[in-house]
């Protein structure tokens, strides 16, 4: 399973690469790869094999953080309300693309975070506040979806990563807290 032990963390080289296009149909290794960073993001989010195994709780993980140059990534967002255990956003995208974006803007209300950086980097990451992805899925399926608030946030750090973007690019240096006036803020 994976651990944090096989998490690489900024400084490396890796996480600032373009990374490569997956190979359609997809090999029994990526498929392999897509389930065992989809087991990641459950393995963080449950409080015994968190706490067992020290991982940091993840909604979304891409392959450059396991020093694999490959456009994959995974994403687990848990449904924000107790009833309902359906997540919001369970996939594992392979050759993730933002086809289209809304010129409005949001943020996280608390700023984000990385599981490749050790230290809190406050400010506001300014991302779009809509976007449009397509992408295949785990079965070779091709999907167009449109996200908003919170997902389009998560998938944006997670394509980020394919191209060797971190979450800190975004914060304005000068004033980390400087956000335009029409920007939405995500709690
Ligand atoms: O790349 C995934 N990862 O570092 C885990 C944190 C994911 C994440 C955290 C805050 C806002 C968006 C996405
Ligand atoms: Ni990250």
């Amino acid at each position: 399973m994976i651990t944090m032990d096989d998490i690489i963390r900024e400084g490396h080289p890796t996480l600032r690469e373009v990374a490569k296009e997956v190979e359609l149909p997809l090999s029994e290794e990526d498929i392999e790869l897509g389930k065992r960073m989809q087991e990641f993001l459950k393995n963080s989010q449950d409080p015994e094999l968190a706490e067992k195994y020290k991982l940091r709780g993840g909604v979304g993980l891409a392959a450059p953080q396991l020093n694999i140059s490959k456009r994959i990534i995974a994403i687990e967002i848990p449904s924000q309300s107790e009833e309902d255990t359906e997540p919001l956003l369970s996939t594992v995208m392979y050759n993730p693309k933002i086809v289209s974006h809304s010129v409005q803007q949001a943020a996280l209300e608390e700023g984000e975070g990385c599981l490749s950086v050790d230290r809190p980097v406050p400010g506001y990451v300014i991302r779009n506040a809509r976007i449009t992805v397509t992408y295949h899925d785990i079965n070779g399926e091709e999907h167009k979806i449109r996200l908003k608030n919170y997902m389009a946030i998560v998938v944006q750090h997670e394509i980020d990563h394919i191209n060797g973007i971190m979450f800190y690019d975004h914060i304005n240096e000068e004033h980390p807290n400087y956000a335009p006036d029409d920007v939405i803020f995500i709690q």
